[in-house]
């Protein structure tokens, strides 16, 4: 059925005005003043702003981690974030070494398809990069649209890879026009500075962010930085959490290198003092890499005002409290890391940085989604309100307060970390591919609606020739 969206302040990346916007077949295909259709149901949007939909280009759903499983699977995640605005997840393929990769896509396949109620992909891990490995990588990123690899630089003797894996992932992706994402931290240092604090009896949740130190993300970005330039790839960085990361990113840059840098809710608002609460409630705030000391959030928000940080990850990778994090009592190297964030993602980002006045609303469209798209070769049928695209909408009332709490969370978990924080400003209304999955703050979506989507390889849209149907992937 058509729907017209009426009245609502429409913002995308680079423009605001009021108008509506008509829908069929599920995508865009009017967008005016005073639009009419015959037979189109009406939305009243008076008051609000009309975004896209939020992409997450960084989510663990349903995955196996530290002796336990994330609380949130396809379903549970998925709904979260569209009752949080977010249309798209992007999910990590998780493999192991020996494994068939096309099986380990077909796993994640199992596990999201009858699921996710919200369009999702995969980013595909990489932990080895041998002939067989490298036979199958081409078919993978050809057949199921997957253009992102994941190497891992920390958790030495589970996901951690070595240089020479990163460096032989970062010429392949050149070739296959894939993007490297890394976990950057130094995972030797780190599994020597943790032994170390063990042995010596240091076994409360802070010891966590102090045997992972933020040189040792520094040293990893740069490190990776340098192999990018080296291989003339293309390289994103995960959830960076310092200045010192920030830096490393931001000289990248400077030097003409395509490297961006993603990163996290929780690192422009939480801190490592979160990691001393009593009663081991620090574990709620076990992330790798850590917290950090608070006057890291201010360069977190520069680097996305000035360009060097491009995207914001929820890095959603939930544990309950009760029986999962508590399985780090006594040893902090226990505590599985990672936590809920998937729903509050873009609340807690408008909220602190446009209603604060860190960022533009355009500059808050562009991380939350937009940029995403155009990095994980979604754009611009995702990301943005233009004629063609998926009419993936955000109906977004910036005139409520409200108290971000567990107790009112859709997350499959016994806790927010964002616990108590006020926020301006709640999606009303979310809809996907011109249904809608969040109708007046109720879930009337279905679990298995999600889409599975088919990416575009890293830069495919470098230069769109006239005639051609298909646009995207550029940055
Ligand atoms: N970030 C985190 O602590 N958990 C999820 C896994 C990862 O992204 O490293
Ligand atoms: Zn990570
Ligand atoms: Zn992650």
């Amino acid at each position: 059925m058509k729907k017209l969206i009426k009245n609502g302040m429409i913002v995308t990346a680079t423009d605001a005005y009021t108008g509506d916007i008509l829908i069929e077949h599920g995508v865009i295909t009017g967008i005016g003043k005073e639009l009419s259709a015959e037979g189109a149901e009406m939305i009243d949007a008076a008051g609000c702003y009309v975004f896209p939909g939020g992409i997450d280009p960084h989510t663990h759903l349903d995955m196996p981690f530290g002796g336990t499983v994330t609380a949130d699977d396809f379903e549970t995640g998925t709904i979260a974030a569209a009752y949080g605005g977010t249309t798209t997840v992007i999910d990590f393929c998780l493999t192991t070494k020996g494994e068939p990769l096309q099986q380990a896509v077909d796993v994640w396949h199992a596990k999201s398809e009858s699921r996710a109620a919200i369009d999702y992909s995969f980013h595909l891990m990489v932990s080895e990069l041998n002939d067989r490995v490298l036979a199958e990588l081409p078919g993978i990123i050809e057949n199921e649209g997957i253009t992102s690899l994941k190497v891992f630089m920390a958790y030495k003797n589970t996901f951690q890879a070595d240089d020479g894996t990163l460096f032989k992932t970062l010429q392949t992706a050149r070739q296959e026009g894939a993007l490297v994402m890394v976990h950057a931290e130094n995972g030797d240092v780190i599994e020597y500075l943790v032994n170390k604090a063990i042995d010596e009896g240091n076994t409360d949740p802070i010891y966590h962010a102090l045997t992972r130190p933020p040189e040792l993300e520094g040293e990893a970005t740069g490190r990776a930085a340098y192999l990018t330039e080296l291989t003339d790839s293309q390289l994103y960085v995960v959830h960076v959490t310092c200045a010192e990361a920030a830096w490393k990113i931001e000289e990248a840059r400077k030097k003409g290198l395509r490297v961006y840098g993603e990163t996290c809710p929780q690192y422009l608002t939480l801190d490592i003092t979160d990691l001393e609460k009593p009663e081991f409630e620090g574990a709620k705030y076990v992330w790798s890499p850590p917290l950090r000391e608070k006057w890291n959030q201010e360069e977190l928000w520069k680097g996305l005002w000035n360009g060097s940080l491009q995207t914001i990850g929820s890095d959603q990778c939930s544990f309950n409290f009760k029986g999962q994090k508590e399985l780090g009592r006594g040893d902090f190297s226990k505590i599985p890391n990672g936590g809920p964030t998937i729903e509050d993602r873009f609340s807690v980002v408008y909220s602190e940085g446009v209603e604060k006045g860190r960022i533009s609303i355009h500059k808050f469209v562009d991380i939350i989604s937009t940029q995403s798209a155009k990095l994980f070769g979604l754009f611009p049928q995702k990301g943005t309100i233009a004629l063609g695209s998926d009419a993936d909408i955000v109906i977004f009332d910036p005139s409520v307060k409200r108290t971000l709490s567990a107790a009112t969370h859709h997350m499959n978990v016994d806790y927010n970390p964002f616990e108590g924080m006020e926020v301006t400003g709640e999606p009303v209304s979310v809809l996907v591919r011109g249904e809608f999955v969040i109708r007046d703050k109720q879930f009337v979506g279905a679990p298995g609606r999600g889409q599975y989507l088919r990416r575009k390889r890293f830069g495919d849209a470098a230069r769109p020739l006239p005639g051609k149907a298909e646009v995207g992937g550029g940055v």
